[in-house]
């Protein structure tokens, strides 16, 4: 199976740790460090770290390029970025040791125009094909219209690959409005993102999975809804279920989401009935959790977390 990952807004990430965080004071950094990431990027390294071939595309800036270079050549992804004059954003990451919690400071990104969107359109098409798994991530630059992922999606269906879609806002409402045949495969909202859609707040678990069935019956396979260190709710054809994290020492929450997306890619290639993929992605995200950056521990570690997290039926 052909594994592809799209980041169309890639980021440096600059992660600041505190002894606290005070808004409106002075802070003197106890460290910092810089990962290249973006969603769909860290979504590549964690299954390049899990053994699977994979490449990786989007956008990103000639002027700063050598981290991201490094990084996927490191990998072994296979780097079929557009390269476009200028800087790919830096994101802020902000660590407050005193409580462990991460601020984020997410900036807009390079802007680019219709030349740059056909150039990776093309790379997708030469990519893909029937039996290929797509894998659409993260916020867009404010020079695509919200309809990108939705777009994306349909010609991705057509040409007979899945299509697992993390997003948030417009492009995921745009994208879960589709016909069925141009829907997602799979969705991995947070709660927030699916808050965000709902239009309402979605205190309950039970919230959360009234929500979760809706999008499912409407036609897309897998909805995944990450709640942080709450672990994670699945709804598929085999039913509905909570995956529990288990006790992990956090070094950084930092692309925990995306190695939950890169754990239901890994379950998904490999055909998992639901539980065994609840238990992948979670713990691809708590592999990543003990580390920084969008790494994974050696595959075995990983196979050792799943086999005990905690899955239990809902509803
Ligand atoms: N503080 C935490 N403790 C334990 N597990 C966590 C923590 N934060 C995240 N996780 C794990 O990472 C997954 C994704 O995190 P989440 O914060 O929900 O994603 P996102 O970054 O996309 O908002 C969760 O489903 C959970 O398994
Ligand atoms: O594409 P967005 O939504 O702006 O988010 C980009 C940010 O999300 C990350 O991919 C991390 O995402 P998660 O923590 O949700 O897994 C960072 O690498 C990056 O700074």
């Amino acid at each position: 199976m052909r594994l592809v990952t799209l980041t169309l807004n890639p980021a440096i990430d600059q992660t600041v740790t505190l002894d606290a965080l005070t808004p409106g004071s002075v802070h003197r950094a106890r460290s910092v460090w810089s990962d290249a990431g973006g969603k769909g990027v860290n979504v590549a390294c964690c299954l390049a770290d899990w053994g699977l071939a994979i490449a990786a595309t989007g956008v990103l800036g000639q002027d700063n390029a050598a981290p991201f270079a490094q990084l996927l050549a490191a990998k072994s992804i296979d780097d079929r970025f557009v390269w476009i004059p200028g800087e790919t954003r830096t994101n802020l990451k902000l660590l407050d040791a005193s409580g462990g919690d991460t601020t984020d400071i997410n900036l807009p990104g390079l802007e680019f125009g219709p030349s740059t969107v056909e150039a990776v359109r093309a790379v997708l098409a030469d990519l893909t094909g029937p039996g290929s798994l797509a894998v659409l991530a993260g916020s867009l630059p404010r020079s695509l219209g919200p309809d990108i992922y939705a777009r994306l999606t349909a010609e991705l269906k057509r040409r007979g690959a899945r299509v697992v879609l993390d997003a948030s806002g417009p492009a995921l409402a745009a994208a879960l409005a589709a016909g069925r045949d141009s829907l997602p495969d799979a969705i991995k909202p947070n709660r927030h993102e699916l808050e965000e859609w709902a239009g309402r707040p979605l205190p309950t678990l039970a919230d959360v999975l009234d929500a979760a069935h809706h999008l499912q019956r409407s036609g897309i396979a897998l909805v995944c809804v990450s709640l942080g260190a709450e672990g994670a709710l699945f709804v598929s054809s085999e039913g509905a279920l909570r995956a529990l994290p288990p006790p992990t020492r956090v070094a950084s929450t930092v692309g925990a989401g995306d190695a939950l997306v890169a754990g239901l890619v890994a379950g998904l290639h490999d055909g998992l009935p639901l539980p065994d993929l609840a238990r992948r992605a979670l713990a691809f995200a708590a592999g990543k959790l003990s580390r920084t950056g969008a790494n994974l521990p050696p595959r075995a570690e990983v196979e050792a977390i799943a086999a005990d997290i905690q899955v239990e039926r809902l509803g």
